[in-house]
């Protein structure tokens, strides 16, 4: 058990598991593009074509003949084709991970090397494949780093092979060389080698349990592989590899911090935009502690877009912690819990949640740990975030209750009958802090009065608010209003249109 802020935790971040380690999905992707290969393709095609052909005649016409030495030119320059031969190493020079480099994508001039002390590698940099021309030039970069990335020996063997066998552009040969010769004299590894090797660590691929419907994960590409593929691979770079959030981001500054995890403001170097990204500050070492802070990045997933939840862009893990990618926010509730704020924006507030949960709770959600700290606004918009606890309705998923001060009594008792309640509670808890204007404290006669119902009179506000604020706070849990119900609380005209 946890303690936070002085609220209790069950043991969702802190699990016991084993790491299990498997055939690595590369080697996976590598069968899977078999199939797809268009070398292979053609060779099944030609083969075909060849021997289905009808037997031509005396009067085959002049196009069959130029088809026919064209057909030959092309089997002499490929070699015996045979559609079920074992097409070996070089024909995966078209699969997905070779359009990936992170070379198009690392800017010039950046010490992106966290890990090495760039100042004592006084190597030029070799030049980007992308000047080279070639696809070969990139499937012998890729080939040899993926095999053995830092084994300079065998990448040289490797690319001298090549030009024995193939018919190489000679400048390419000659880049080669050079970087063979560099390569040997000083270990140099390639940025993007070490990236490329990073980023082929992938996380374990689980079926979302958020989803409620099963059409919605009928396009996706892993569905009946999942059991394959359920267990982890590395999800960690080395100590000696590249950083993605580094590549991909320019840290900016701090903007939050969690009991699990810090939160920046970044830019992405790619397209130029600003964005949140949230990492958890323990090491996630064991396959269990990792599933459970994937957790939160499938139940974003799972939601999707709403204009009051907040956006979700993507999650890797990386060097052993979980990293998000969010919308960015300009700063959470909690900023304004000290500050008097009017009605009118009270209910602004009020109703902007109400809407989220209300999506939340129709995707068979409860978040289960909303309050101040966890409502972020944007451009004067309420975003609810943090789905570090959010669970399923149907109690398919454990259940981590979030907050205590901001819980009912009910899950404190362990009964999670009417889980979507309890986000009603805590919203309600929520305003109510809002309309104090001091945030709550820790004080056990404060938190019992709460979970009692028992609210002091709020002078300066209305009868209205004050009622619907003692309906959701009501001990009884079926008696407090749904999300939907607040949304359509005729209070709630004053603010709108
Ligand atoms: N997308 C965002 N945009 C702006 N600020 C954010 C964003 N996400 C988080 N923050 C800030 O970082 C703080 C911590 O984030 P978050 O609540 O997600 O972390 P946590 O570790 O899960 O928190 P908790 O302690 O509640 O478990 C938030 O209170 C907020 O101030
Ligand atoms: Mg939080």
């Amino acid at each position: 058990m946890f303690e936070k802020n002085g609220r209790t935790l069950l043991a969702k971040r802190k699990t016991l598991g084993t790491i299990q380690s498997t055939r690595t999905k590369k080697n996976r992707k590598m069968e899977g593009t078999l199939e797809r290969h268009p070398l292979i393709q053609f060779g099944k095609l030609s083969k075909l074509s060849f021997e289905n052909r009808p037997p031509s005649n005396a009067a085959s016409s002049a196009f069959q003949s130029l088809l026919d030495s064209e057909s030959s030119e092309l089997r002499n320059q490929l070699g015996p084709v045979d559609a079920d031969a074992d097409c070996g190493d070089k024909d995966f020079i078209l699969s997905q991970d070779f359009f990936c480099t992170p070379d198009y994508i690392t800017p010039d001039n950046q010490n992106l090397m966290s890990g090495l002390d760039i100042s004592k590698d006084h190597s030029p940099c070799p030049r980007s494949p992308v000047k080279l021309n070639t696809v070969k030039s990139k499937r012998c970069r890729q080939d040899s780093f993926t095999l053995n990335p830092l084994n300079s020996t065998w990448s040289t063997k490797y690319r001298f092979d090549e030009q024995e066998n193939e018919d190489v552009d000679t400048d390419e040969i000659m880049v080669d060389k050079l970087q063979a010769n560099q390569t040997e004299r000083s270990g140099y590894v390639s940025q993007s080698a070490v990236a490329l090797r990073s980023r082929v660590m992938p996380p374990p691929c689980l079926k979302n349990p958020y989803v409620m419907n099963e059409s919605e994960t009928a396009t996706d590409p892993f569905r009946y592989q999942r059991s394959k593929c359920a267990s982890f691979l590395p999800a960690s770079r080395g100590g000696d590899g590249l950083s993605r959030y580094l590549t991909d981001f320019h840290e900016i500054q701090q903007i939050g911090a969690g009991n699990f995890s810090r939160v920046f403001k970044v830019l992405k170097r790619i397209d130029g935009c600003l964005y949140a990204v949230k990492h958890s500050t323990r090491k996630l070492y064991l396959d269990s502690e990792r599933r459970k802070a994937m957790m939160e990045v499938q139940a974003l997933a799972a939601l999707g877009f709403h204009e009051n939840v907040v956006g979700y862009y993507c999650s890797w893990f990386e060097n052993e912690q979980l990293y998000i990618q969010l919308e960015l926010c300009d700063h959470s509730l909690s900023k304004k819990s000290s500050l008097k704020i009017s009605e009118r924006e009270i209910l602004v507030i009020m109703h902007q949640v109400a809407k989220a949960l209300q999506f939340v709770h129709e995707k068979g959600i409860a978040h289960l740990d909303v309050k101040p700290d966890n409502i972020y606004i944007k451009n004067g918009v309420c975003k609810l975030g943090d789905f570090g606890c959010a669970t399923r309705l149907d109690k398919s998923l454990p259940v981590e209750e979030g907050d205590a001060r901001y819980m009912p009594q009910e899950i404190l008792n362990e009964n999670y009958e009417h889980l979507d309640k309890v986000d009603i509670f805590s919203l309600g808890v929520t305003v109510y802090e809002l309309i104090r204007g001091s945030p709550l404290t820790e004080s056990r006669n404060q938190s019992l009065n709460i979970k009692e119902g028992k609210l002091p009179l709020l002078p300066g506000h209305s009868l209205q608010l004050q009622q619907l604020l003692k309906a959701m706070m009501d001990r009884d849990p079926k008696r407090r209003p749904s999300a939907r119900d607040i949304m359509n609380h005729p209070m709630f005209d004053r603010i709108r249109g």
